[in-house]
């Protein structure tokens, strides 16, 4: 008998079913199935206004689906949930799931050590001399040790991103959703953000990652998910996806991201 890898053995630590998300009478996602495994690296790419974003915003239920379910690490959430039930439960699905936005919104008041404590204490009540030392650990792990003491508007775009991720990962999540993270930053400031992205990856973190960046995709990402029309058109691993699509839909896009990518 063939043996299976372990990364496919084991229970998946995210499984959506069914989602359905309409805003209005305007349905954006139309049956989303998906499973993350711990340790893998999914990107989801696809055009513009395609529903990628919402669909990150319901693994965390900021978007409460119109149906289907998102399991994440022994937590379940029904889109049927309400009340006490569904407030319990999204606490627990929140406690294990973090998520990097596009705007880092880091309190711009606090240094960059208590924007990376500060979550920590109050939501977690983690004890603050503990929770500094957490600090400084995740700071080093995105290059930002040095810069502690500045304050946000002291620090590159792609700094602050990098600071905005070292205060998600100090939160202790088990899967953390990355949304455009680089669509905001200026063309010097993307590839330091990658390169730490690279690296987290690298080194295991279970990440769901939503991007426009094609070349972190394809050599980054273990899987690639490509979207279209509020359905996952196809996925698979990022050679295969990358090299040779098998939706028409997909080509398109790929010839399409080619002939308008600009080239110095
Ligand atoms: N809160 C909302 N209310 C109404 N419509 C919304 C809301 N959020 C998203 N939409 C609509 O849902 C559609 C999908 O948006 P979404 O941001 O998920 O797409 P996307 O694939 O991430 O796009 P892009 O790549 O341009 O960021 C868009 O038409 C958008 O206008």
């Amino acid at each position: 008998m063939t043996q299976q890898p372990a990364i496919e053995a084991a229970p998946p630590l995210l499984h959506l079913s069914g989602l359905y998300k309409s805003f209005g009478t305007n349905e954006i996602l139309r049956g989303i199935d998906l499973e993350v495994h711990a340790g893998e690296t999914v990107a989801i790419i696809g055009p513009s206004g395609t529903g990628k974003s919402t669909l990150l915003r319901c693994v965390n239920w900021l978007e409460k689906p119109s149906a289907g379910e998102v399991m994440l690490d022994g937590v379940r959430l029904r889109a049927e949930m309400t009340g006490k039930e569904e407030q319990q439960a999204i606490r627990a699905l929140r406690s294990r799931v973090g998520m990097v936005f596009q705007q880092y919104n880091l309190w711009p008041h606090f240094s960059v050590l208590r924007n990376v404590t500060e979550g920590q204490v109050r939501v977690l009540g983690t004890d603050p001399g503990e929770a500094k030392a957490k600090a400084r650990e995740f700071l080093a792990r995105v290059r930002m040790e040095d810069f502690e003491d500045r304050y946000p508007s002291q620090l590159s775009g792609g700094q602050q991103q990098r600071v905005a991720i070292a205060r998600t990962l100090a939160m202790g999540p088990r899967l953390v959703l990355f949304d455009e993270v680089t669509s905001a930053l200026d063309p010097e400031l993307v590839g330091e953000v990658l390169e730490t992205m690279k690296q987290l990856a690298d080194d295991g973190l279970t990440m769901l990652v939503v991007t426009h960046e094609m070349g972190f995709a394809r050599r980054v990402a273990d899987r690639v998910v490509f979207m279209n029309g509020g359905h996952i058109a196809e996925q698979g691993p990022a050679e295969v996806v990358f090299e040779n699509p098998v939706h028409d839909r997909t080509r398109a896009f790929f010839d399409h991201v080619r002939r308008s990518s600009w080239t110095v």
